[in-house]
């Protein structure tokens, strides 16, 4: 593990009776967009607070380079908060550049780099405009831009692609995009699963306050039960009945999905199909980042 990633190391927290969180443990590390998925309630939001020092944890440690969080280390990271946290009444660029000089800037470079994110988020138009005047999917682009605005070493995001149009998604993952390729381990959650599956190098599933799977897509889905979409016109439905290791997962006319236990022969499948007559489609099936989640959230619900 590199020294420079980012660690949450075995991090619990109760809010009263509610534990939100039971050793959450996972990295994110430089130059990695980080997707951190789960259900309402799941924890995620607990666990960026304490990354960023709003809530303490009840034990466990956060690292960056090595080394445990504190308050100046913090000035370094770049947080989007889920519930936001601008001056509604203060200028788009005047807040901005307010913003970077908190964290430790000149003056000029407050202005540089507020006029840099401005113009960079679609937003020149609108940098006279008070915050409040603006619609919530341009607050949440300023929102961004005072993530961005002080050069973070790290970036932590809630929910940075809620509410935002099809432009500004495309707009907001270039620029977590180019800011992971700078080095930048970037950790956001989400709840639009295709956005994850495309955009993030690793993706983290979490589940009452656990990580119960990490890794990059590829990995979660070659870990995930295999599955066959058999397409046998003239089969009668219950050809696959009985088939040691394979359970039908759903059917439609003349096609079956078929879920096997590790080791099961797909050849004896596909001999056992060809024995009903003619096989028009017989192929794998790689489960989607959404299927995943659902197998993952079940699994617990089974409990
Ligand atoms: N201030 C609080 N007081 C009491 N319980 C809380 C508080 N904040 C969060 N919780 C509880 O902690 C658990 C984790 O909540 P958290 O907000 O971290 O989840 P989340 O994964 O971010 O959910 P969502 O996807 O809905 O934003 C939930 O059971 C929630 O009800």
């Amino acid at each position: 593990m590199p020294s420079t990633c980012l660690e949450i190391d075995r991090v619990s927290k109760r809010y009263g009776e509610v534990v939100a969180l039971r050793e959450m443990t996972f990295e994110v590390r430089p130059g990695e967009l980080f997707g951190f998925v789960g259900s309402n309630g799941a924890g995620k939001t607990t666990t960026m607070r304490i990354v960023l020092g709003v809530l303490a944890a009840d034990s466990g440690e956060v690292r960056w380079n090595g080394a445990p969080v504190d308050f100046a280390t913090r000035t370094r990271f770049g947080y989007m908060p889920e519930e936001r946290g601008l001056y509604p009444k203060m200028k788009v660029l005047h807040q901005l550049a307010y913003l970077a000089e908190l964290h430790g800037m000149s003056i000029q470079a407050a202005q540089r780099n507020a006029e840099f994110w401005i113009g960079k988020l679609g937003l020149r138009d609108r940098r006279q405009d008070t915050v409040q005047s603006l619609s919530l999917g341009n607050q949440q682009r300023v929102q961004l831009c005072a993530a961005l605005v002080h050069e973070p070493e790290v970036l932590v995001l809630d929910e940075p692609f809620s509410g935002l149009d099809p432009v500004a998604v495309d707009v907001m993952s270039q620029v977590l995009r180019d800011k992971a390729d700078e080095g930048v381990p970037v950790l956001f959650s989400s709840h639009q699963l295709d956005l994850v599956q495309r955009l993030c190098d690793r993706v983290g599933i979490v589940r009452s306050g656990q990580m119960v799977a990490a890794g990059t897509v590829a990995e979660l889905r070659s870990g995930a039960a295999a599955r066959l979409i058999v397409e046998a016109p003239d089969a009668p439905a219950d050809w696959a009945r009985g088939l040691a290791g394979v359970t039908v997962t759903e059917r439609t006319a003349g096609r079956w999905t078929l879920e096997l236990a590790p080791g099961t022969d797909e050849q004896r499948i596909l001999h056992a199909a060809l024995a009903t007559g003619p096989v028009t489609e017989f192929s794998r099936h790689k489960p989607t980042l959404g299927e995943l989640f659902r197998n993952v959230v079940t699994e617990g619900d089974a409990r």
